[in-house]
């Protein structure tokens, strides 16, 4: 939601510092940002998250703080209003939440939030305070950049803060849908053609397995979630609650009830049904046993009759090209020689990407910018909160949903988070990826080692 400029000039005026750290916990984290919920009292924060950014360890560049965006990216998005002349990447990115991803999916379901200054000290405490309760491996990879002087504010999704119906329990889920479509780009290489008919997330789920991400592989297919129909809606739904991965994670007032923070503990065996029957009791009036199967239908019932994953499937399209026909594209923007075309084996039609070195380097900028925006609703969550409500309570900003099975009726909110503009020059890192995905993926189909429910995909689009 769009917050008026009296409020947000306030909330920059105020310093988060030491003495503040105390009230904000760990929620969450992703691979970029580390995200505190507010426990104090203060009103400006009462119901609202912060979104801090890390800096990875490996990386020297940010010793120096917030980087800035390099002169191709300011090339790439010198239309978007102020974001070429922005002073840092983290306010880039706000602009690019706000200016490029809310007209294309509709403000409705974002909180761009607003920018809230905080000190060295309140940012050493809270790295500190979080430590304990950050995944292993997110703690080696990457810590709290204390060098930024700011962080998104922004309502936490996973509770109902208008306080009109306080003390009533909420439950949401987080969902990250990954890529809906199948590629048709004519510029897959032949060698690559599987892309066209096996669904990304499930070829990348074996090459997650033998890179060890994974300890077994998801059932989970996106292109049912983006489907439309309820049974392949419910089918995805019950896929990410049997094996949630990082795609699925369930919250009961806010508190992490069901899932992973990351991929460490990613199996079918962290599932216990038994407790989550338990905690959700309170809102779920079936008997034990089956709550749960309430719970995933009233979550399918939802995603079914909200648009928004129509929306984000539009803008994941607007990847058309391919990795392989974008990355072409890319080069031509940074002026470099195109490294695939060097490489290409005397058995590829050498001028097959001839056209795409040939066009005007706007036409370049905007494959290339579209790729981003496509590659922004590929790696985005939906975040889905319900509550109890009275029957045909239509006062409500919130939709509803009528639970037959125990004549329960909901109401539900739906927001998309984590809409960050994708760097530039993660293109070639895109390629690379793009490329070990397959490659692992045919050499398992030759030795047959895929099983038949990841083939079985292969021909659902
Ligand atoms: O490349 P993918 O499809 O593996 O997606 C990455 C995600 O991996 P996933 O496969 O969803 O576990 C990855 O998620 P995890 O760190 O694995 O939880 C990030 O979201 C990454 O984006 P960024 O580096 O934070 O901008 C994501 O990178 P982008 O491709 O979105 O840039
Ligand atoms: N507004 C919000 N309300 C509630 N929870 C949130 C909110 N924003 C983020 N979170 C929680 O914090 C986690 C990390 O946030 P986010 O996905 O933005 O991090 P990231 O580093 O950008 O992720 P990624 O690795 O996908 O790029 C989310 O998975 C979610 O559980
Ligand atoms: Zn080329």
């Amino acid at each position: 939601m769009y917050v008026d400029g009296r409020e947000e000039k306030i909330r920059m005026e105020r310093v988060l510092g030491a003495e503040d750290a105390k009230d904000w916990v760990y929620r969450g984290e992703g691979a970029v940002n580390l995200v505190l919920a507010y426990t104090g009292s203060s009103p400006p924060f009462v119901g609202k998250v912060l979104r801090i950014p890390k800096a990875p360890k490996s990386n020297v560049e940010h010793a120096n703080g917030p980087s800035m965006l390099t002169t191709h990216e300011c090339l790439l998005w010198r239309d978007v209003k102020d974001l070429a002349s922005s002073p840092n990447r983290e306010i880039a990115k706000q602009l690019y939440v706000e200016c490029v991803m809310c007209p294309l999916l509709g403000a409705e379901f974002i909180d761009v939030g607003v920018r809230i200054f905080v000190s060295k000290e309140f940012l050493e405490l809270v790295e500190e305070n979080v430590h304990c309760q950050r995944p292993a491996w997110r703690v080696d990879a990457s810590k709290v950049n204390t060098l930024c002087d700011s962080a998104i504010l922004m309502s936490d999704h996973s509770i109902f803060s208008d306080g009109t119906l306080k003390g009533e329990p909420c439950i949401s889920v987080e969902i990250k849908p990954k890529c809906g479509f199948l590629p048709s780009s004519t510029f897959i290489a032949e060698a690559n053609c599987i892309k066209r008919s096996a669904p990304r997330f499930r070829m990348h789920q074996v090459l997650k397995l033998q890179q060890q991400e994974v300890s077994q592989i998801s059932e989970y297919n996106p292109l049912d979630l983006f489907s439309g129909s309820m049974d392949r809606i419910q089918k995805a739904i019950k896929a990410l609650f049997t094996m949630p991965q990082n795609n699925f994670r369930v919250f009961l007032n806010g508190s992490l009830i069901f899932g992973c923070l990351g991929r460490v503990s990613d199996g079918a065996s962290l599932v216990d049904e038994d407790s989550f029957e338990d905690a959700i009791k309170s809102l779920f009036h079936a008997e034990k046993g089956l709550r749960t199967t309430d719970f995933l239908k009233l979550v399918s019932e939802a995603i079914h009759k909200s648009k928004v994953l129509d929306r984000l499937l539009e803008v994941q399209k607007l990847d058309s090209y391919d990795i392989e026909g974008a990355i072409h594209a890319y080069y031509k923007i940074v002026s470099e020689p195109c490294v695939i075309c060097k490489n290409l084996n005397e058995d590829t039609l050498s001028t097959r990407y001839d056209s795409l070195h040939s066009i005007s380097r706007d036409e370049s900028l905007e494959i290339v910018g579209n790729y981003l925006k496509a590659a922004t609703a590929k790696d985005c969550s939906l975040m889905l909160s319900f509550r109890m409500t009275e029957e045909g309570n239509r006062e409500s900003a919130c939709s509803n949903i009528n639970l037959e099975s125990t004549n329960q009726s909901f109401e539900y909110k739906l927001y998309l988070i984590d809409l960050d503009m994708k760097p530039l020059e993660k293109m070639v890192q895109y390629y690379k990826l793009d490329q070990s995905i397959v490659n692992c993926y045919n050499q398992m189909m030759k030795l047959e080692l895929v099983s038949p429910s990841v083939k079985l995909c292969e021909n659902m689009s």
